[in-house]
């Protein structure tokens, strides 16, 4: 699909669409629990059907009520597990199903197949090469990537991983330890990047009444021989602040916006948007559900996003049109995303004419606050946070641009296009036009 947007001026309101990290996470929670549980506000992206996928292939039972927009989730718990349906999950693009739901399934008694596609054939996955033999797991991969096998049971015991490359193996271990009810055990953590992720993991597994370690500074998750307290029938999906991060920064470089349905309480990482946006210079209005943002005089600010790196790509679109030189840290990890998102950003954003330097774990962007375009042509890569970023800096470039491949948005904001359009921006399919 090919989208053209024209630059405008954004203005109006809209609810932020469901954050696909808590719906990933309430689908892996509701399987494992035994017994009913409602989902309310249940996302739609692509990345959030390859959980629904997955879990149904590992037994539960999913059911949709559209009149009240739910999902009713009949979860068998662990020993179901031990029989699933089909022995092989598909993971879709997804990076935290794959990580998250590989140490679940690697419970079975039986092998398991794990499959994925598009950018996920070539994300790693040599972790579980290194770690789960420790527990009793048989793997195989193909050469650190999928398709892979594994072959349990998991047995949870003392252990000690490598937290750098990405929060998303430990989401998946501390799951899988607390589903085969861990006591007395420990997940060590050298480095642990994206800690917010696991503050998110923890609290759904607690909401769930999943048994749910104690977090000594990230460096160690004890499970002790405490049962898990009864947790809750019904999860309502929050509201995603790395989709809402665009749109507050489309308000920011052009205009007002109003995003509704993002919660000030959340521990979502990306939350941090709003110290960026208010480092550059915009109004920034936050209540306990939604966030205003007004323009103003932007200037080039400096932000750690180590522990945040999918606000890369919308902080990159804000700093184009800041003026100064921006410093974003935290880029090493972007390599091993749906795009090597460092090299894809300094690509496409030099087609409106923003300089980006590469410069070992820094970005830096050379704002000049005005965008000019030099090739209106721009891709996404295939990656989402691409896509949305080219288009959030466009609305304030001097021309329109294309951007190719728009339909990447599919993987966490299927609405995204329409959000946009709502806000006053004029978007549109062009594939039709294109040969
Ligand atoms: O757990 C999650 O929901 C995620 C964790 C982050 O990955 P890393 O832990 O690899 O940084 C983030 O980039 C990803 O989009 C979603
Ligand atoms: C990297 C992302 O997701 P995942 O790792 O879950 O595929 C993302 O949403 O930007």
């Amino acid at each position: 699909m090919v989208v053209g947007i024209q630059p405008g001026k954004i203005s109006g309101s809209v609810t932020a669409n469901a954050s696909k990290s808590a719906m990933q996470r309430a689908c892996a929670a509701a399987l494992l629990k035994k017994g009913e549980t409602i989902i309310h506000n249940p996302g739609n992206s692509n990345d959030d059907l390859a959980a629904l996928a997955i879990i149904k292939a590992m037994g539960a039972e999913v059911m949709a009520n559209e009149a009240d927009n739910s999902l009713r989730i009949m979860g068998k718990g662990l020993p179901f597990l031990h029989q699933p349906e089909q022995a092989a999950i598909h993971c879709g693009e997804s990076g935290l199903s794959i990580r998250m739901f590989t140490p679940i399934a690697a419970l079975a008694m039986q092998p398991v197949t794990i499959t994925g596609e598009g950018s996920l054939t070539v994300r790693p996955m040599h972790f579980f090469q290194e770690v789960l033999p420790q527990l009793g797991v048989q793997v195989q991969t193909n050469n650190g990537l999928v398709p892979m096998q594994v072959s349990g049971p998991l047995q949870p015991t003392d252990i000690t991983v490598d937290g750098s490359l990405s929060s998303q193996f430990l989401t998946g271990l501390l799951m899988a330890y607390a589903a085969a009810n861990a006591s007395g055990v420990s997940i060590y953590v050298n480095d642990l990047k994206s800690k917010p992720y696991i503050d998110l993991t923890l609290q759904v597994m607690k909401q769930f009444g999943l048994k749910t370690p104690i977090n000594h500074q990230y460096e160690r998750f004890e499970f002790t021989s405490e049962e898990a307290a009864a947790g809750t029938d019904h999860f309502a999906v929050e509201g995603d602040w790395s989709g809402a991060a665009f749109l507050l920064v489309a308000g920011a470089v052009s205009n007002e916006v109003l995003v509704k349905g993002i919660y000030n309480s959340s521990r979502q990482a990306d939350k941090k948007i709003i110290d960026a946006i208010l480092d550059a210079g915009a109004q920034v209005r936050v209540e306990e559900e939604q966030v205003w943002v007004k323009k103003d005089k932007l200037e080039a600010f400096v932000f750690d996003a180590t522990d945040c790196p999918d606000l890369f790509p919308p902080l990159v679109a804000l700093a184009a049109n800041c003026t100064g030189v921006t410093h974003i840290k935290g880029l090493r990890r972007l390599k091993h995303k749906e795009s090597d998102r460092g090299v894809t950003l300094r690509e496409e954003f030099a087609k409106l004419g923003v300089r980006i330097d590469l410069n070992d774990d820094v970005m830096l962007v050379h704002g000049t606050g005005e965008l000019r375009v030099n090739n209106f042509t721009l891709n996404s890569h295939h990656d989402h946070r691409i896509a949305m970023a080219a288009a959030v800096a466009a609305i304030n470039a001097d021309f329109g641009i294309q951007i190719r491949n728009a339909d990447a948005i599919n993987k966490s904001y299927p609405d995204f296009w329409k959000h946009l359009a709502a806000l006053g921006i004029s978007v549109q399919n062009q594939s039709t036009l294109v040969k």
